[in-house]
């Protein structure tokens, strides 16, 4: 008699645990106007990491975010990481890390969403089309500093637990957020505040996850490596000061001659890197993935109109995106200290420093080989010139294994919003900490890129689609489900 009793209890139960999505999608949907508006906020605080003159703006940016995820009923926390010494030595207050925390049921899965909120330097003149600090929508775009990188992707975030929150529906993981304010400069002070909490905050996290990237193409992707970078300031100083060209020139050998002289021997017109030790370090494609290349959809035609060039280093597609992602290259940034205003000045410049860039794997062989190789280039032109190399960052590379549970769930996720397999992609920019996550907690991270492949990262009218940052938004949704199925022990 008690069975028709039973059957109702099963039944109530199952529709509780069901997967909600289209109630949260359209949630979503409907709170886009908001979604933008708090985006808006954020874009308009001018958080550039590189600039110590910005410091207090990248301060009020972490405790905006903390506020943000604090009024959602977080267990947050401004974690104090140091302060940062300048190259001049002086030091300055590094921006807090803001922890957060929404769930602790040891039955669930914990998951740890990385993100940053600082921004690379952006001014109007610098060939900006809208204000880079005042977000402004243009056919369905965003642009805005920080739009893309990093600032929707980590509101996505929020609003993803925000979502399941304001529905009353119950997170089926634990969440957790680390979201800091120096990636763009190398993510300082961020290893030892990992390493010093992984028995505490990171103890009971399951997986990583991270979504500071973008897609190769309008297909959503996942990523499963990061290139790392070295960051050097070559200095050659010569007389006590600047000289008359006119009068001068002819006996002085001249700082600017040495540092082209150096510049010219780091890589040929043909991309090959002509410091020894380097680019042979990495092992060459294998054949597997030659053709995981060779599937990706990557449109070579486009990728040059996006840029505005007529030809590349390679003409066919797999050689492009091992260049792009697995090969080192050296990249010049600028020229310290040279003139550079419109008008005719006739000086020789007492100092110069190259900026330059070695996109490559791990920071120290890279310090050794390239300083060594520059002091006995140098050494050659037998220069009265001094020549200093200083390695500024050194951001490591990372790479997951994209065939792990955490990359199946993102397979899913990806399917039940955007209907269509994910490309599984490697990125050639760096995250700066993925590999100190690895390697600390010895947990698995996968990289959910939601930005557009033509978003125009660190560049000139950088922005998110809303389409991207709502789909986004509901793809974090999805993958909290996609990832609470995954057994605690698999990985
Ligand atoms: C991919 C990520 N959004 C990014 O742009 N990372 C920076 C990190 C950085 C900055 N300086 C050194 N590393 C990048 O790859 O430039």
């Amino acid at each position: 008699m008690n069975l028709p009793v039973v059957s109702v209890i099963l039944l109530v139960v199952s529709t509780v645990h069901a997967f909600q999505y289209t109630e949260l999608a359209q949630y979503i949907d409907s709170h886009q106007e908001e979604y933008v508006e708090a985006l808006r906020d954020w874009v308009a605080i001018e958080s550039d990491s590189s600039n110590v003159q910005k410091r207090p703006e990248l301060h009020r940016m972490m405790e905006m975010t903390a506020q943000k995820l604090r009024l959602m009923g977080g267990t947050v926390e401004l974690v104090d990481i140091g302060e940062q010494e300048l190259p001049d030595g002086q030091t300055v207050t590094l921006p807090k890390v803001v922890t957060a925390q929404f769930g602790n049921d040891p039955s669930k899965v914990t998951v740890c969403v990385y993100g940053h909120v600082d921004v690379q330097p952006a001014k109007l003149e610098d060939g900006w089309a809208t204000e880079p600090y005042n977000l402004t929508d243009i056919n369905g775009n965003l642009y805005g500093r920080g739009a893309s990188d990093n600032k929707a992707p980590v509101l996505a975030w929020i609003h993803a637990v925000g979502a399941y929150q304001a529905l009353n529906m119950e997170l089926p993981v634990n969440v957790k957020y680390v979201i800091e304010g120096m990636e763009e400069t190398g993510s300082n002070g961020l290893d030892a505040m990992i390493l010093a909490q992984r028995d505490t905050f990171f103890s009971d996290v399951d997986y990583i996850i991270i979504s500071d990237c973008s897609w190769l193409s309008r297909r959503p992707a996942l990523t499963y490596g990061t290139r790392g970078n070295c960051y050097f300031f070559a200095e050659v100083e010569g007389p006590k000061q600047d000289l008359h060209s006119g009068v001068y020139g002819g006996t002085v050998i001249e700082p600017m001659t040495d540092l082209i002289g150096i510049l010219d021997t780091m890589i040929n017109p043909s991309g090959k890197i002509l410091i020894p030790g380097i680019r042979e370090a990495v092992a060459p494609l294998s054949d597997e993935e030659w053709k995981m290349y060779q599937d990706i959809e990557f449109d070579v035609e486009n990728y040059k109109s996006k840029i505005g060039v007529s030809h590349l280093m390679y003409t066919n597609k797999v050689d492009l995106l091992a260049h792009l992602w697995r090969y080192p290259t050296v990249t010049i940034h600028g020229i310290e200290g040279a003139f550079s205003d419109r008008g005719t000045k006739t000086v020789i410049p007492l100092r110069l420093s190259l900026i330059y860039h070695v996109i490559f794997l791990y920071p120290v062989v890279v310090m050794l080989q390239v300083t060594d190789y520059l002091h006995s280039v140098f050494a050659k032109r037998k220069s009265p010139n001094k020549l200093k190399v200083t390695m500024v960052i050194g951001a490591k590379p990372w790479l997951a294994d994209p065939q792990q549970a955490l990359y199946e769930a993102g397979k899913a996720a990806v399917r039940r919003v955007f209907d269509m397999e994910p490309d599984l992609i490697r990125e050639g920019g760096t995250i700066p900490i993925a590999k100190t996550f690895q390697d600390v907690t010895g947990k698995s991270i996968i990289m959910m890129p939601i930005g557009g492949f033509d978003d125009g990262l660190h560049s000139q009218n950088e922005k998110m689609s809303r389409y991207n940052y709502i789909e986004g938004t509901k793809l974090f949704i999805a993958y909290l489900n996609e990832v609470s199925k995954i057994q605690k022990t698999s990985v």
